[in-house]
Parts: C-alpha cells; structure tokens; sequence
C-alpha cells in the first residue's frame, strides 16, 4: 500500500485534495480525519501539518507527500522533489522599510525575522553574508514594526500583506515556490503505484493546461489551419459530408485558445469550438 502525506491546512491543503480527486483517488470528507483509506487505488493519506511532511517523507516512514518546496528546503531532510504539481505558486523574499535597505548585501549584521531560517540560512551562506537570524511562527511582518527586526523574510503572494505593513521587497526573490510531490531521496527507480500516481496527477496538470479545439475548414486551407493547431502528435482530420471541406481536431494551450480561434476564423475556418478536457493520460 502506498503512503501519502498530504497538507491537513493551510494555503496547500484544498488545492492539494482538489487535484487529487480529480485523479481519481478518494479523499476524507470531514477536515478534521487525519488519515484516508482509498482501499480501490491501494493508497492510505495521512493529513500533516505541511511543514512536518518533509520529515515524514525524508526518513522513509511515508512514501510519498505533497508539501510546498520552500518548505521542502527549509526543512533540509531526505527528501526530493518528484513532480512540481502546477499551485501554490508564490515567492520567498526579504522586505524591510522603505529607503532602509537597497540590496541583498545591506543584510550583512542585520537582525532577519523569518518562519523559515533553513532557507534564510542557505541564503545567507551562499552569499557569504553574516546577519542574525530571528525565528518566529508567523505575522514576521509585525517583526519590524515592534522592534525585533530590521528585516523579513516570508513568503509573498499578492504582495498585499507586505503593503498594508508599509514594507517593500528587497532584491530578487530568494526562490519560487509551488506546490510539489516529494519522496525520500535516492528512492530509485519509481514503483509502479509510485508510476501510476505520477501519470494521473500528470494527466490532471496537462487536462489543467489544456483545452480541446474543434473546427471545419475548406481542405484548401488545411495546411495553414493545422500550422496554427499542431497539436500534441499531429492534429486529427476527418471529412466533412460537404464538399472540399475538413474537420479538425486538435489540443491547445488553454491560454493561447482566444488567439488562435480568432487567427483560425481569419484565415476562414467556421464552427470553431472549444471543450474541456476532464483527464488524460498522453
Ligand atoms: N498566500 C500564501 N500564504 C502563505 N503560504 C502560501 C501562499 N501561497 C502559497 N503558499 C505556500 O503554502 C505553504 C505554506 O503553507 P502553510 O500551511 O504552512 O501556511 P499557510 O497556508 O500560511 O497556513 P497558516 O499560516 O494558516 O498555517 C508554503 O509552501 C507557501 O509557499
Ligand atoms: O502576499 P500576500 O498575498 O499578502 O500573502 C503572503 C502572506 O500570507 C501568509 O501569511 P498568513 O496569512 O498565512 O499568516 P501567517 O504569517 O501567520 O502564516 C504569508 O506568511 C504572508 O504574510
Ligand atoms: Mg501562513
């Protein structure tokens, strides 16, 4: 049976079930189950604090775990990241007062409050950069504010909070998050449950990712249509009952479908539709 960590709260833990239910594994019903049997896929999940999955997965005691990969690097356990799952995206940066710091380097002897030393800490390493680290649970953001910082480190979203506090980012974002599916290190070759889960969740982010574009044009036009919709292998055609005419079939980039439904209607082709795709295995 294959043993999965998956976040029980937090910014993760809806996005998290979502997509697993759309790859057709069971999940708990009641927020407050901390472990899920799905006996028809052979799969057990353990609701975690997402922060502590790292843990669980790096010394083997879980095979698997979804968790965000800032905190996969802040934790620095035996694990790895397996498969960037496509949300949860959101930076880590420094932020400070306006006008009191311009540049990474004007860290150095600085006091960084943060959730997140091992991160802040690798950072701070990799830049040879000496400045004390000040570990908080969360709302660093008040850290300036009450004195017990000059600087934060914390993930940004919208970049919403980090206003209404009157802070502003500082230098380059320290690294991108999402969220990712993790396993222990030097796990080998994936089994094949480990494989089979892979392709789902694969099939939910290309089915996420794209969309199904249909259309009818004048065979004399196909060449110049089938450019626009290459396609994954090659775009489908079968005849129309009406002569000199084609239908095509093809999928596209959900964001790039407006733009070629209007170069496709341009250069002639009629009855342009779209449809979802609910899952796919390429
Ligand atoms: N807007 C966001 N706020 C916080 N974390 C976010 C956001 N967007 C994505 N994340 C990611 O979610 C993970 C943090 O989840 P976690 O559950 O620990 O905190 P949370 O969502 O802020 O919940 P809480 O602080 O209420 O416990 C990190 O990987 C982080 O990058
Ligand atoms: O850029 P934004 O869209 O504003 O989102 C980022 C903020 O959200 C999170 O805080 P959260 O609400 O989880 O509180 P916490 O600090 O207690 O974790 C994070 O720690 C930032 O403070
Ligand atoms: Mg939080």
């Amino acid at each position: 049976m294959l043993r999965i960590a998956i976040p029980n709260k937090g910014t993760l833990s809806g996005p998290a079930a979502d997509m697993l239910r759309e790859a057709g594994y069971r999940q708990r019903t009641d927020g407050r189950d901390l472990v899920c049997a799905d006996p028809a896929n052979d799969v057990e999940f353990f609701y975690l604090r997402p922060r502590d999955i790292a843990t669980y997965v790096g010394s083997g005691d879980l095979d698997l775990g979804i968790t965000g990969r800032d905190l996969l690097i802040d934790a620095e356990t035996g694990a790895e990241e397996l498969l960037d799952l496509g949300f949860g995206g959101a930076t880590f940066r420094f932020a400070a007062r306006p006008g009191t710091l311009t540049a990474p380097a004007d860290l150095a002897g600085r006091r960084i409050a943060t959730s997140y030393p091992g991160v802040v800490a690798r950072y701070l390493a990799e830049h040879a950069i000496a400045a004390e680290v000040v570990r908080l649970d969360g709302a660093v953001e008040n850290a300036i504010r009450l004195g017990v910082a000059d600087v934060i480190a914390d993930v940004v979203s919208t970049g919403a909070t980090l206003r209404q506090a009157g802070l502003e980012p500082v230098g380059k974002p320290l690294l991108e998050s999402s969220a990712i599916l993790i396993r222990r290190r030097g796990a080998g070759d994936p089994t094949p449950p480990v494989s089979q889960l892979l392709r789902r969740l694969q099939g939910v982010l290309v089915a996420r990712r794209y969309v199904m574009l249909a259309y009818d044009v004048r065979a004399d036009l196909l060449e110049r249509a089938s450019a626009l919709t290459p396609g994954i292998e090659s775009p489908t055609i079968s005849p129309l009952h009406r002569e000199g005419w084609v239908a095509v079939q093809a999928m596209v980039l959900r964001d790039e479908v407006h733009r070629i439904m209007d170069e496709l209607y341009e250069i002639g082709a009629r009855a342009i539709l779209v449809t979802g795709i609910h899952a796919c295995r390429l």
